[in-house]
C-alpha cells in the first residue's frame, strides 16, 4: 500500500516537474523566436509584415495606434518587472515559473505590436554610399551582439527563466541574485539596453514609422532603466550605489574601472 502510494507520488512529481521544465523551455524558445522575428521586422527581411511596409491607414490614425502599441509594450515591461508588482500580482504563479510567464506575456505584447503596427513609409534619411551602408549594418550587428553577449554576462539562463525551472526539477533552491560587474558592465551599467538602442537606431534608411519606433523604444528604455536601478539599489545597497558612481549609465567610458572598484566585490 505504502509502496503504491510512494510510486504514485513519484509519478505525479515526475509529471509536475516535467510540465514545469517543458513550460520553461517552451517560453524560452518563444522569447528567442520573438527576438529573431523582431530583428526581421526592423530590417525588413524574412517577415510577411515589417516596420516599413506600405501605409495602410491615414497618418494620424497610424501614429496614434503605433504610440499606443509602444506605450502598452513599455508599460507591460516596466510594471511587470517591478518587485512590488511581482509580490502583489504574480504570487499565485509558482515561483520557478514567474520569469517564464513574464517572457510569455512580453512575447504576446510584442507580437501584437508587430501585427498591428501601421507603417509610415515617408523617408527621413537614406544612406546611399555603399561603405557607409556597410558601416551602419555593422553597427546594427554590433548592437545585437552587445545585447546578446550581455545576457550571458549577467546570466542568460536565469534571465529567461531556464535556470529557475531546472533548479526546481532538481529540488535545488535558487541562489539569491548577486551583484555583477563583468567585462562590458565595467564600462557601462546597461550594456544590454545600449545594444538594443544601437539596433533600433542603426538603419541606412530611416522612415517616419521606424523613427516613431526607435523614439518610443528609447524613451521606454531610459525610463525602464531608472526603475530597474531603484530595484538594484534596494537589492544590492551600497555596492550598487558605489558602482553607479563609478560607471556611466548608457554611454560607455573606457577608463580603468578595475582600479577604482577594488573594494566592490
Ligand atoms: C533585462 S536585464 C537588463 C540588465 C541591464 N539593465 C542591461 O541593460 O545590461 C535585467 C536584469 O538584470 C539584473 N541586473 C542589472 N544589472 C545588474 C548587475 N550589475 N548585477 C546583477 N544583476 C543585474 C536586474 O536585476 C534584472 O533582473
Amino acid at each position: 500500500m505504502h509502496r503504491t502510494k510512494s510510486a504514485g507520488f513519484l509519478i505525479s512529481q515526475f509529471i509536475k516537474k516535467g510540465g514545469v521544465v517543458f513550460f520553461g523551455i517552451a517560453c524560452y524558445l518563444l522569447v528567442n523566436g520573438a527576438v529573431f522575428y523582431l530583428i526581421g521586422f526592423i530590417i525588413n527581411i524574412g517577415v510577411p509584415k515589417s516596420i516599413d511596409g506600405p501605409a495602410t491607414k491615414p497618418i494620424i490614425e497610424s501614429l496614434l495606434i503605433n504610440v499606443g502599441l509602444l506605450l502598452l509594450f513599455g508599460l507591460q515591461h516596466s510594471i511587470m518587472a517591478r518587485k512590488s508588482w511581482k509580490e502583489k500580482y504574480m504570487a499565485w504563479i509558482p515561483t520557478p515559473l514567474q520569469r517564464s510567464v513574464y517572457g510569455l506575456v512580453s512575447v504576446a505584447i510584442l507580437a501584437l505590436l508587430m501585427w498591428q503596427w501601421c507603417p509610415l513609409p515617408t523617408v527621413i534619411w537614406t544612406i546611399h554610399h555603399p561603405a557607409l551602408r556597410t558601416i551602419v549594418y555593422g553597427l546594427f550587428v554590433l548592437g545585437l551582439s552587445i545585447m546578446l553577449l550581455s545576457t550571458y554576462l549577467i546570466d542568460h539562463y536565469e534571465l529567461f527563466g531556464i535556470r529557475q525551472v531546472l533548479f526546481y526539477a532538481q529540488d535545488k533552491d535558487m541562489f539569491p541574485e548577486r551583484f555583477k560587474a563583468p567585462w562590458l558592465y565595467q564600462y557601462v551599467r546597461h550594456p544590454m539596453m545600449l545594444g538594443f538602442l544601437i539596433g533600433f537606431w542603426a538603419t541606412p534608411e530611416m522612415t517616419v514609422g521606424h523613427l516613431v519606433f526607435a523614439l518610443g523604444m528609447s524613451v521606454y528604455i531610459l525610463i525602464g532603466i531608472s526603475y530597474e536601478e531603484k530595484d538594484l539599489v534596494q537589492k544590492f545597497g551600497k555596492l550598487y550605489i558605489r558602482y553607479r558612481s563609478l560607471v556611466p549609465k548608457i554611454i560607455p567610458a573606457f577608463y580603468a574601472y578595475r582600479n577604482k572598484h577594488k573594494n566592490l566585490h
